[in-house]
């Protein structure tokens, strides 16, 4: 299969601080892939060398195994909204199909992004979510195979988040390769098929939440209680070690043999909480030391 997107080697500096340092990928058709990281990763700055809005200082991108015609074949929504006065929904998306040969019909980008009610309206006159779902009106007027979603949902209501993932998830379905980036990692979570993780300027992971979960533990275990920590922390099942007060929180592949451990202690111990690991708590935990204490 060939691939949809191929980086190698990349990295990009801004002045002399390093953004991004050997950055190594490829991407297939038909995946969600989600790129993660804190505040100020690199994860904008990848995405634009991506799109080719700006240089890396050295290594290679392929799209779409650089054919003629790439961005016929791209949807992209950049973070920042963009509004024009007093022109409506209705004309931009319209502008916007008129810069492709075979543009999705009028109807159906309103109806996926839910514009209906708002095609009058003047892009000015739109909410912040209002803009984001214009934003990705935008994105997939020409149909594209490969879409690029940054920050997609912030500022969304949470229905207007359920049905965008629902849509985008469809599209996945009508083999569109789709690449995101998103601070809510619970979406993330359901969606996406193989995550990303940008840490110290380089991929720190890149595979499915199957295998994070399997590298960093299966389950996470919550608790409070006045013990030591010391009575927990040496427990070998532990793969994560975690005391914020008196608040315990421990991850583990292991689930029934530490919670034999715990047994003992139960009397001292409450909100006692076991449940499957969660990509919030995958990605907080991660390569922060087995044991923190705050
Ligand atoms: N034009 C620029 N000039 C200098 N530094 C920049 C520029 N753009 C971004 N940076 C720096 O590059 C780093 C990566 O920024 P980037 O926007 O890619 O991060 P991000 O992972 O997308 O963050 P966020 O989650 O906050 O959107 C940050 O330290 C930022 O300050």
């Amino acid at each position: 299969m060939t691939s949809i997107i191929e980086v190698d080697n990349l990295n990009k500096n801004y002045g002399n601080k390093t953004i991004l340092e050997n950055i190594n990928f490829k991407v297939d058709q038909n995946q969600i892939i989600a790129l993660i990281g804190e505040n100020g990763a690199g994860k904008t700055t990848l995405i634009n060398i991506l799109l080719d809005l700006i240089s890396s200082d050295s290594g290679t991108v392929k799209i779409l195994n650089n054919t003629k015609h790439i961005k016929e074949h791209l949807g992209v929504m950049i973070q920042q909204n963009i509004s024009i006065t007093r022109i409506t929904v209705k004309e931009i998306i319209k502008l916007t199909q008129s810069y492709y040969q075979n543009p999705l019909p009028y109807e159906e980008i309103i109806e996926l992004a839910d514009l209906k009610k708002l095609e009058h309206s003047k892009m000015n006159q739109l909410s912040g979510g209002q803009k984001r779902r214009l934003s990705f009106a935008l994105s997939i007027t020409g149909n594209p195979n490969l879409l690029f979603l940054d920050e997609p949902t912030a500022g969304m209501d949470s229905q207007s988040r359920t049905k965008f993932w629902q849509i985008i998830a469809n599209l996945k379905n009508q083999h569109k390769t789709i690449f995101v980036t998103s601070h809510y990692l619970n979406e993330l979570e359901t969606f996406a098929d193989r995550i990303i993780i940008l840490q110290n300027k380089s991929i720190a992971f890149d595979g499915s939440i199957a295998k994070l979960r399997s590298l960093e533990g299966e389950s996470l275990i919550e608790f409070d209680s006045d013990l030591l920590p010391d009575l927990f922390s040496s427990i070998p099942e532990i793969t994560n070690f975690k005391k914020i007060s008196n608040h315990y929180q421990f991850t583990t592949n292991n689930t029934e043999s530490l919670m034999n451990q715990l047994t003992p202690y139960l009397n001292a111990i409450s909100n006692l909480k076991v449940q499957q690991n969660s990509l919030d708590s995958l990605f907080s935990n991660f390569n922060t030391g087995d044991i923190v204490y705050e």
